[in-house]
């Protein structure tokens, strides 16, 4: 490996062509990452991208297995490592709601709630954010498929992605309220930001280029 490669985790699914898009905009070739292979690791001049888990991008960052990385700011939050997080790219808009079937005896009021059972991918900022409003939720998390939960009596309410309503729509859910708005951001490792200052500090500046392009 080259002294000066830089690793960039990129989230595999649908935020990735996205992602390889923009960085082909801010000048970085990482045209095959969207090869149909099962390869996990590409090397491009002075870059290795690794694709992993959505959920799992913070994680490589974080330990320094990676030293920048693109991810969801729900998974950001969700995951609440120290990181660098220079940049929101845009791409990925999203919100992470609280939804429940639209035919619920007793519909969502966060003042009558005493308690709660919901279903996320999301088990921490669920938590805290039902703790903040004074609840103790009992949390079931699940890795996908969430808005099915409601339907087949295993937790009242969920807390999920929303973008376009049409998951919720088509299962007999409704939004009523919202924890966060999302976007993928560019993170940073701190130790890297650091150690590798002098290669790091002019990728941001070409992608901050690209963004205002
Ligand atoms: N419907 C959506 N519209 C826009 N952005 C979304 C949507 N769903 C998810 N995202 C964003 O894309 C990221 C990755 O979502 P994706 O569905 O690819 O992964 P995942 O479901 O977490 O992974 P996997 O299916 O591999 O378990 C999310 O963390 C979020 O930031
Ligand atoms: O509001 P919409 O436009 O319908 O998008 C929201 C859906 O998209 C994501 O699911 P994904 O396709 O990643 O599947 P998953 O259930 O396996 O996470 C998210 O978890 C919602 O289910």
């Amino acid at each position: 490996m080259r002294y000066d490669t830089i690793t960039l985790a990129l989230p595999k699914g649908r935020l990735l062509k996205d992602a390889v898009n923009f960085l082909i905009k801010a000048g970085i070739d990482a045209s095959e990452v969207l090869t149909e292979t099962r390869k996990l690791v590409f090397v491009k001049d002075n870059f290795r991208f690794i694709l992993v888990k959505p959920m799992d991008v913070p994680t490589y960052v974080y330990y320094g297995t990676a030293d920048i990385g693109i991810a969801g700011k729900d998974v950001i939050e969700e995951k609440g490592y120290d990181l660098y997080e220079p940049l929101n790219l845009g791409f990925g808009e999203c919100r992470l709601s609280v939804a429940e079937p639209v035919d619920i005896k007793e519909p969502y009021d966060i003042e009558k709630l005493s308690f709660i059972r919901v279903a996320t991918k999301y088990p921490k900022i669920t938590d805290r954010y039902f703790r903040s409003k004074g609840i103790h939720p009992e949390i079931i998390t699940l890795y996908g498929s969430v808005e099915l939960a409601p339907l087949v009596g295993l937790a009242d309410r969920i807390v999920d992605l929303v973008q376009t309503g049409t998951t919720l729509r088509e299962n007999g859910l409704r939004e009523v309220d919202v924890i966060l708005y999302s976007t993928a951001r560019l993170i940073v490792n701190r130790a890297s930001l650091k150690t590798k200052y002098h290669i790091i500090k002019p990728i941001i500046d070409k992608m901050k280029r690209a963004l205002s392009d």
